[in-house]
């Protein structure tokens, strides 16, 4: 009986897949959808891989790789994209974003940056695996300095799945990236009919299609049926953008994870593998074992700057509360969860961001 719902279904994903390779394969490889219609906004879609363009793979029921459709084949696969954008697409990598790295983020921030400065673009849409979506969001907003909205979507599900979320998602996307409405905030990411913010989306839910959510703060807005139902006015204030280097990488900061019966030893490699600056996804509000928060003290007094972060998921990480962060030279993350502080400390370190009083004004007080 398993059996036969298992080949069941992998019917079915053979016919999807089938589907997406026979349209997705035969679009041309810039051009995805092209309207003539000149009122329209004119939106960049730049492919970066993730489950939204995977593929099932025959060694399971449910496996899939990530990353091997393009961004314009997605595109043309999904009817009526025209009628909301004039889309070009262009493919900057093809992978799962669990292998996102710092060569792909310079070359989106170039790509971005030419098209503003060009005037080519009203709005940018970067198709992404889930896993590290909410780093390449983060960091982007912290680099990128356009009012035009920048619109993050990945899936769940394979573009080969029975029910897959792709294209649902990445018709929202397009709806956000378009809208005028949509200017003025920031690097956004769309999932599920809900736009979030980029300095507070997290993935919450290893394999639901409802996985993001911005727990210190909630969602922006909504993507509801005829409407986009923003929550605020757009900002008019802009966060500080960091300089990038002329080229990747950015400097080596590491996470150690705290957890019962811990030592020195996780914050003693992280020193010895060469990292300069250290986050600590802490237990509770940042804490740690105090074998771990004396062999961050040392690290600091070396120069490695000290970032406190919690492995809770949600609240703020506060200062002085059981760590004596003035006195050992540690800034405290506030809200960000480890991989984000991990982030805005590299941007730090790159430039030239290191005096713990400096780094906290960073975090936010
Ligand atoms: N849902 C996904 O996109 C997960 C995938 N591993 C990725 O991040 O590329």
């Amino acid at each position: 009986m398993i059996h036969s719902v298992q080949s069941n279904r992998s019917v079915l994903a053979a016919i999807g897949l089938a589907f997406v390779l026979t349209i997705g394969l035969l679009a041309p490889p810039v051009a995805a959808q092209q309207s003539s219609d000149a009122a329209l906004p004119r939106v960049l879609v730049l492919g970066t891989g993730g489950t939204i363009a995977g593929q099932a793979n025959a060694r399971a029921g449910n496996a899939y790789d990530s990353g091997k459709v393009t961004a314009a084949g997605l595109i043309a696969a999904i009817p009526d994209m025209d009628k909301l954008a004039r889309i070009s697409a262009e493919q900057i990598s093809s992978i799962g974003s669990q292998d996102m790295n710092d060569k792909v983020w310079f070359d989106l921030v170039k790509r971005i940056r030419a098209a503003v400065d060009n005037k080519e673009i009203d709005g940018v849409v970067i198709t992404h695996g889930t896993d590290t979506m909410e780093e390449t969001a983060f960091f982007l907003s912290n680099v990128l300095d356009t009012d035009i909205p920048i619109v993050l979507v990945g899936s769940m599900r394979p573009s080969t799945a029975v029910g897959a979320d792709g294209p649902a998602n990445l018709y929202e996307a397009m709806r956000v990236a378009s809208a005028p409405e949509s200017r003025g905030r920031g690097v956004l990411v769309v999932l599920n009919d809900i736009i979030h913010g980029a300095r507070f989306v997290q993935k919450t839910n290893t394999t639901s299609v409802d996985t993001f959510r911005s727990p210190n703060a909630g969602p922006v807005g909504y993507v509801d049926t005829g409407s986009l139902r923003y929550l605020e006015p757009a900002a008019t204030a802009k966060g500080p953008k960091y300089k990038l280097p002329d080229a990747p990488p950015l400097p080596r900061v590491d996470i150690v994870y705290s957890h019962a019966n811990m030592d020195a030893a996780e914050v003693e490699d992280a020193v010895k593998r060469g990292a300069k600056g250290i986050v600590l996804a802490g237990v509770g509000d940042g804490n740690s074992s105090k074998g771990a928060i004396d062999a961050l003290a040392a690290a600091a007094k070396q120069g490695v700057v000290v970032v406190r972060s919690s492995r809770v998921g949600s609240g703020y990480v506060n200062r002085n509360v059981e760590v004596e962060d003035d006195k050992l030279g540690f800034a405290v993350a506030l809200d960000l969860n480890p991989q984000k502080a991990r982030v805005l400390l590299e941007l730090l370190i790159a430039n030239g961001i290191t005096d713990p009083k400096a780094v906290q004004q960073a975090y936010g007080q």
